[in-house]
């Protein structure tokens, strides 16, 4: 890692930042970290440095992490291949211990680790922790068949509340306790963010992804839009332009902007300190819902 990079742009970023400091200080963000935008190691460092300067400063910060191809390479280990209905992992039993396991034994204790390494106070959560997230198996109106794909019916915040009353940085796996069935369901990370943002009364949600945002053409970053009202999205649905991976993405960020969070981000994680850039500096970075 380039670390004098790094104390440059940090110091002209704290120098710009009082007044986006004041903005967030003593407010909630909700951070999804996908599970695409952590494979480069360095990014990743960027990343957890990024969240412990914000928790340092006052800002409430939550994580709420992916980790799909890290799902899909331990299934691959035990012969198993990924099968992706609408965007959803199709999750049979034994593809539901795998996912719990990846995600809340590995890839959640991970950045907890990373986080505390960076000298921040990390701590992890499952969405069956205290309840947290309460989820039915998933039906949609055709019918299709998700396995043991939840559908988050309740969100019990409280957890993650105490952990940021106590200045912990939560890091929360996307497993749900079944209300109806005796096993937990698998949820989508961004679908999970997007709920719990809204429980939390989040002043800002951000969607960390590999693109740099939702653009009029995906093969044309000058077409990137970087503002958005929600009322403009059907539109954009109608006309094709959102499409596969961002269908998800975009409804969620709709949904949470609907719901009172001030406003949603989807931005681009390979770029260095993005967070701190859209958060604490006039650039911004990616697509804004408002
Ligand atoms: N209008 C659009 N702008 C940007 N990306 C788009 C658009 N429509 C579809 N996409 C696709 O959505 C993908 C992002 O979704 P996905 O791969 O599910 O992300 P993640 O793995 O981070 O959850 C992009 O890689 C891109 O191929
Ligand atoms: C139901 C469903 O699809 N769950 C996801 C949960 C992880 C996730 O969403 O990870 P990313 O954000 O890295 O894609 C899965 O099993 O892959």
């Amino acid at each position: 890692m380039d670390t004098q990079l790094d104390a440059e742009l940090r110091a002209k970023i704290l120098v710009e930042a009082l007044p986006f400091i004041q903005k967030y200080y003593g407010q909630t963000v909700v951070v999804k970290y996908g599970g695409n935008a952590m494979i480069n190691e360095e990014l990743k460092d960027a990343v957890i440095h990024d969240l412990v300067l914000l928790n340092l400063v006052g800002v409430k910060v939550v994580v709420v992490h992916g980790g799909g191809p890290e799902i899909s390479d331990m299934l691959k280990k035990i012969g198993k291949e990924s099968r992706f209905v609408n965007g959803l992992r199709y999750t049979d039993r034994e593809t539901m211990d795998i996912v719990q396991m990846v995600l809340c034994g590995k890839v959640n204790k991970d950045l907890v680790t990373l986080l505390e390494k960076a000298g921040g106070r990390g701590v992890g959560l499952g969405g069956m922790d205290g309840g947290m997230f309460q989820a039915k198996r998933l039906t949609d109106r055709t019918g299709t068949d998700y396995g043991y794909v939840g559908d988050i019916v309740e969100v019990n915040p409280a957890p993650v509340i105490d952990m940021l009353e106590k200045g912990y940085i939560p890091v929360v796996s996307t497993v749900a306790q079944g209300i109806d069935d005796e096993t937990n369901y698998n949820i989508n990370a961004d679908t999970a963010a997007c709920k719990l943002a809204v429980a939390l009364g989040a002043k800002k949600l951000i969607l960390l992804t590999d693109v740099r945002g939702l653009m009029l053409d995906p093969e044309d970053e000058s077409t990137l839009l970087r503002f958005l009202k929600v009322s403009e999205v059907p539109k954009l649905m109608r006309d094709g332009v959102i499409k596969g991976g961002m269908i998800p993405k975009v409804d969620c960020c709709v949904e949470a902007v609907r719901k009172g969070v001030e406003a949603a981000n989807i931005q681009d994680g390979r770029v260095k300190h993005s967070i701190l850039i859209e958060l604490l500096s006039k650039v911004g970075v990616g697509t804004m819902f408002q």
